[in-house]
């Protein structure tokens, strides 16, 4: 069966300029699976309130952390894609969820280049499942292939979360920045709100009791909670780390509804005061470095961290364009697929 595979990235505006942020989180924001209200509500809430004031502030923070050659996210997700190639037998294209270069974009591409094409194998690149991250990328490419490829078989890469392959990768890139003696491992993952974990409850009656995450559940499926957690308790006992050498925090929330706990500025805050010697910090949620591991942890959480009375802290790097990670996603399209 002819085959091409698609990696999926959340996406970064084309560039600084407020114009463009502006249009970026107009898109980001407008998904129905990030902000989850009513249309209406949801036009309201991100036209009229957060488009007025976020994209300047934001423009800012991306200013800071823009290479050379774009945004970060994109040029270390083009960089992997070239090395997956390397890996893969199949064609390996690249899309992002929002801004460019879009999947209707690259579905077009696609098509037109493969007039026999007959399967899409989509890898999103995430390794948890939230509605806001993965099931918005599943959703939107089966949209969009709809009416520009009908007929194509599309198949979809699965939350990696406990890949022992993908476990594996990433205990290997956190072990340098333990050779140093160190206190503690801040496992920080993006936050998400409290009535997303909810509403993926398939039972109705499981997730955000006490010790769900624990329980075995149907549930887990689709919690992004019991899935980073699940990934924080296999790098740990794969690294040798005792229950005190380890925790878990959530980072960059949006708005006012309850997120997930505890808040990763106010762990980073709260180590600090406790005059931490040694804190490394890993950011498992993502497999590129982003906005939000390049500013908001690495500049941000350093300086909430070290301002507290924190002695030392080690961010460590995503997965990015790493060569195991790149072999490993090659193996994975080759399995799945045929030339
Ligand atoms: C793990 C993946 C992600 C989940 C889940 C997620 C949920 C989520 N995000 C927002 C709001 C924003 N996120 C922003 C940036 C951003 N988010 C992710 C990943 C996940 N988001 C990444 C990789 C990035 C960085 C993008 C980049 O260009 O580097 C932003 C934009 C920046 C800003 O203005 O702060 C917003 C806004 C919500 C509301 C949400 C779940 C409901
Ligand atoms: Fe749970
Ligand atoms: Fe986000």
């Amino acid at each position: 069966m002819k085959s091409v595979a698609m990696l999926v990235n959340l996406g970064s505006p084309d560039s600084t300029e407020v114009k463009d942020v502006k249009r970026y989180l107009g898109e980001f924001l407008m998904d129905g699976r990030v902000i989850d209200v009513p249309y209406l509500l949801r036009a309201f809430l991100v036209k009229g309130i957060i488009l007025n004031t976020r994209p300047k502030k934001s423009a800012e923070a991306y200013k800071s952390i823009w290479w050379e050659n774009g945004s970060p996210l994109i040029v270390l997700s083009e960089r992997l894609q070239e090395k997956v190639q390397a890996h893969s037998e199949v064609k390996v294209e690249l899309a992002m969820r929002y801004g460019n270069p879009s999947i209707t974009e690259t579905l077009k591409r696609i098509k037109s280049e493969n007039p026999d094409l007959e399967n899409l194998f989509v890898i999103p690149l995430y390794p948890h499942y939230a509605m806001s991250s993965y099931e918005t990328v599943v959703e939107r490419v089966r949209e969009v292939a709809e009416s520009e490829m009908p007929g194509i078989n599309l198949d979809f890469q699965e939350p990696f979360y406990d890949d022992d392959q993908y476990i594996d990768i990433l205990a290997k890139s956190i072990k340098p920045a333990l050779e140093t003696p160190f206190t503690k491992v801040l496992f920080s993952y993006h936050g998400v709100p409290e009535r997303h974990i909810k509403k993926g409850d398939v039972t109705g009656n499981h997730c955000l009791k006490e010790g769900c995450c624990q329980t075995k559940s149907p549930a887990h499926a689709k919690c992004y909670r019991h899935q980073c957690f699940e990934t924080t308790r296999l790098v740990a006992e794969k690294l040798g780390l005792k229950e005190d050498q380890f925790s878990v925090s959530f980072q960059s929330r949006l708005g006012r509804d309850p997120w997930l706990t505890p808040f990763t500025d106010a762990t980073l805050k709260e180590y600090g005061h406790q005059g931490m010697e040694r804190l490394v910090v890993v950011c498992p949620a993502f497999v590129s470095d982003c906005l939000e591991t390049l500013e908001e942890i690495q500049v941000e959480g350093v300086h909430d961290f070290l301002g507290a009375g924190g002695k030392a802290i080690e961010v460590v790097p995503c997965l990015n364009d790493r060569e195991d990670w790149s072999a490993l996603l090659g193996k994975w399209i080759d399995n799945r697929t045929t030339v």
